[in-house]
């Protein structure tokens, strides 16, 4: 059984088909409070899976998980007011505008707010932290890719997330907006102690943000550690070597 009181996340012995494609298997990993994750791995590895099945949002096959100590699978209200997503996309609510959209949102988390964590974030103070002042009055329809995104982090932390999943959130961003977007994410960890689990095949970004790194490759773990032990243990330059040594060793047994 998971022992799972102080991990904020805790899977054991995961596994997920789609039909009879076996998609993760066997994916066992935990994350401690106030951590920072970062799941890398090629195109169809299994990383969204893996957040949607932690997020609830997909049933999974076999195994055990648990997030902030409740199976996802059931989690109600109050526990989904504590956990913050920022999917691949969202294309919706484009007649909305900024400001609007974020407060009328938070509204939602209103009946969840504890003295410690008072919720929603007020949509101004919010909106400032993700750099979208000047744009609080536009409709989202006029928003540009990168500030649409900017957007989509905001709805993520409205209701001040425990934990936030972000899935690839920095497709799209200039380097400016990448920047401040890591500044964003150091805050939320180092101010507000947030737990995230991120995304990313940007290995600069995995380096510079996540405390541990976990590879998958064709739905298996094939590394886990720091970005410095990962680089160090499979002596590459960077975690950049490091990854693609170790990807395409696990391809090349994948296809044997
Ligand atoms: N709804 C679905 N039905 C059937 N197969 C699916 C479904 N969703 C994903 N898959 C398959 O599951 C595998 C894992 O997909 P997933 O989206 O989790 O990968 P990923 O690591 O997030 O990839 P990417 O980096 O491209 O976003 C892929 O082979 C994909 O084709």
């Amino acid at each position: 059984m998971l022992k799972a009181e102080e991990d904020v996340v805790a899977v054991q012995g995961l596994r997920m088909r789609y039909g009879a494609t076996e998609v993760l298997r066997d994916v066992t990993f935990r994350i401690q409070p106030g951590e920072v994750l970062a799941v890398l791995g090629p195109n169809g590895a299994g990383k969204t899976t893996t957040i949607e099945i932690l997020e609830g949002f997909r049933m999974r096959s076999a195994g055990a998980v648990e997030v902030l100590g409740v199976d996802p699978a059931y989690g109600d209200e109050a526990w989904r007011a504590r956990v913050g997503v920022v999917l691949q996309s969202w294309r919706d609510h484009s007649k909305w505008r900024v400001r609007e959209l974020l407060a009328h949102l938070g509204g939602y988390y209103a009946p969840y707010a504890t003295a410690a964590i008072p919720r929603p974030w007020d949509a101004d103070e919010l909106i400032e932290l993700v750099g979208l002042t000047g744009q609080a009055e536009q409709k989202l329809k006029t928003l540009s890719g990168g500030q649409r995104r900017r957007l989509d982090v905001a709805i993520g932390i409205v209701g001040r997330p425990e934990l936030l999943f972000l899935d690839e959130p920095t497709t799209g961003f200039d380097p400016v907006a990448r920047h401040e977007f890591h500044a964003l994410v150091r805050r939320l960890t180092d101010e507000l102690r947030t737990t995230i689990l991120l995304t990313t095949h940007d290995l600069d970004e995995a380096s510079k943000l996540a405390d541990r790194v976990l590879i998958l490759s064709g739905g298996r773990i094939i590394a886990s550690g720091t970005p410095a032990a990962l680089t160090t243990q499979i002596a590459g330059a960077s975690l950049e070597d490091a990854y693609l040594t170790l990807v395409r060793s696990s391809e090349k047994g994948q296809d044997r």
